[in-house]
């Protein structure tokens, strides 16, 4: 038995930061996305019933034990659903640009989780499908759907209704999406690692959870809207203040490089210029940068006009989970 699964990555606009669950990776507030065009994992997962162990190949080279075995706690979700005894052969292929300092664990455990169940027959529903993959890393539920979605962080224990739910389709809102890659000077906090200090330990992060509720509904509103101005001040107003959490922490710590504020002061200086462009910053030096597709080119060009940027890449709305 075998399947093959491809999902695309996403980038939060209102951000995933911080769980109510380490073990089940429930997240302390809902939060949405955008999955892209570009980026995307494809996994194929061959099952044996006459091996005990699970071999995990990325990018045509075999994983190590402490990779394999993160694989394997992930597998053993759908094993505990199924009863049977397997092992598996996970063949992951990372379509991301070499060096890019873009995470894929959103696009890998997405694609894994729908290869996986796929390849074992065990037929989930959309929203059971986020929910699996959502206990690979949080981020990879919103993978499973396109366009623009949300992940409602639900109310249970259990995290049965924590999962993503879409908004809008990728062919409803069209934006240009311009992922740019800085140079990036030191090992940067986990995202994992990020959040869990910060909720721990930071004083500011109180006031991120009294204000990412309203960031969700002014988001959703211009989302419904089409109002790229509103969704644009919001997404921006909300990675700033997610980034602010951390210098809080103990010990603080901050994602931004110099080469990071760069690029955040080309962005404010063309909306001084009448260009609508807003950024957003995940648990890294790289920015996001949104823009109106008429704007694009501009954009792109005057971003990679700067010195500290070593590349920019194009991304538009993309589809959600498919299987190939
Ligand atoms: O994507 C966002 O909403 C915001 C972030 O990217 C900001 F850094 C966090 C993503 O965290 P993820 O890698 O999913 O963590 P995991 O559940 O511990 O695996």
């Amino acid at each position: 038995m075998r399947a093959t699964a491809k999902a695309n990555t996403n980038i939060a606009l209102i951000k995933y930061w911080g769980k109510r669950d380490e073990q089940l990776f429930l997240p302390m507030n809902s939060n949405l996305s955008i999955t892209l065009d570009q980026f995307s994992t494809t996994t194929t997962v061959h099952i044996h019933t006459d091996r005990k162990e699970d071999v995990f190949l990325l990018n045509g080279q075999q994983e190590g034990a402490e990779e394999t075995r993160k694989i394997s706690r992930f597998l053993d979700i759908i094993r505990k659903q199924t009863g049977g005894q397997w092992a598996a052969t996970v063949d992951s292929i990372n379509h991301v640009p070499t060096a890019a300092g873009f995470a894929s664990s959103a696009s890998g455990f997405a694609a894994l989780a729908a290869a996986a169940t796929k390849a074992v027959g065990l037929e989930l529903s959309e929203p059971q499908l986020s929910v699996l993959a959502r206990q690979g890393s949080g981020s990879a539920c919103r993978s499973i759907y396109g366009g623009f979605v949300e992940w409602k962080k639900g109310e249970r224990k259990d995290g049965l209704d924590s999962h993503a739910v879409p908004i809008l389709e990728q062919n409803e809102w069209d934006l240009s999406i311009l992922s740019v890659l800085v140079e990036s000077k030191r090992k940067k906090v986990l995202s994992r690692e990020g959040m869990k200090r910060t909720v721990e330990t930071s004083p500011f992060y109180t006031g991120w959870l009294e204000a990412v509720e309203k960031d969700m509904q002014l988001a959703k509103e211009a989302i419904f809207q089409r109002d790229f101005e509103r969704l644009g001040m919001v997404l921006e107003s909300n990675a700033m203040k997610m980034h602010a959490t951390t210098l809080g922490a103990n010990p603080p710590f901050m994602y931004w490089q110099s080469a990071t504020f760069d690029v955040m002061e080309q962005v404010q200086e063309l909306r001084m210029q009448g260009i609508q462009a807003y950024f957003t910053i995940d648990a890294g030096p790289n920015v996001k940068v949104l823009c109106e597709p008429h704007n694009e080119e501009k954009v792109c060009q005057v971003l990679k006009s700067l010195p500290t940027v070593q590349d920019v890449f194009i991304c538009h709305p993309g589809n959600g989970v498919s299987y190939l």
